[in-house]
């Protein structure tokens, strides 16, 4: 009697997952979007690089950003974490306010840009009044305290109907919110591959 010659297994190549950080000035993208990308070991893309020299002036004399002013920004960030897995990243890790769900929409068609990429928010949430307290205690930083204010104005938190946002609160201390970030990041690359 021979053998049943055994069907090949076909293996997915896992996801390659773009992690945008975002919420107000000072709720910790930047240091949160470090870590992860360290952890991971993905390039991390800082959004406040590639503001323009109008749009950093802007900010630094007190004045919040249009719509206008940002929708270039936004295609920029979108290119950067394509080309980052264009030349070869498993993923990329990406700091970008995005404020307004429209903000976020330009961001998310980074998704089409391979059947295996997907695009994911990691949504940082906290009250204005600490942020205030943060942005306040933070030196060397063009963004001051005044403009957190401006910030939540226009915030559209994300809701359960963006159902690739992940929300982690930072009202705790830094070594919590890390783990919380990246215990949630991980559960999502798990789920996915
Ligand atoms: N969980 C936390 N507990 C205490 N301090 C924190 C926490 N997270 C961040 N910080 C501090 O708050 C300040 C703002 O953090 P960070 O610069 O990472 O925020 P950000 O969202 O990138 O800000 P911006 O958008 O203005 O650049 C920093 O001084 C940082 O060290
Ligand atoms: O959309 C915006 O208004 C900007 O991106 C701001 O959020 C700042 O750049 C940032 O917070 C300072 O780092």
């Amino acid at each position: 009697m021979g053998s049943i010659p055994s069907t090949p297994v076909k293996e997915t190549p896992p996801l390659r997952h773009i992690w945008i950080i975002t919420g107000p000035s000072g709720c910790g993208k930047s240091t949160i979007a470090q870590f992860i990308a360290r952890e991971l070991q993905l390039p991390y893309i800082e959004g406040d690089d590639y503001h323009s020299e109008s749009n950093v002036q802007k900010m630094a004399n007190g004045i919040p950003l249009t719509d206008d002013d940002r929708w270039s920004w936004l295609e920029t960030l979108r290119n950067k974490a394509v080309e980052a897995l264009t030349f070869g990243s498993d993923g990329c890790v990406v700091t970008c306010s995005a404020l307004k769900r429209k903000y976020r929409d330009i961001i998310r068609l980074a998704g089409h840009a391979a059947p295996d990429v997907v695009v994911r928010f990691v949504y940082l949430q906290a009250s204005q009044e600490l942020l205030l307290q943060r942005v306040k205690a933070r030196a060397g930083h063009f963004f001051k305290d005044n403009m957190v204010k401006g910030q939540f104005e226009i915030l559209e938190e994300p809701d359960e109907t963006e159902q690739d946002v992940l929300v982690v609160p930072v009202k705790h201390d830094l070594p919590i919110v890390k783990a919380l970030a990246l215990q949630k990041v991980e559960l999502v690359m798990q789920e996915s591959s």
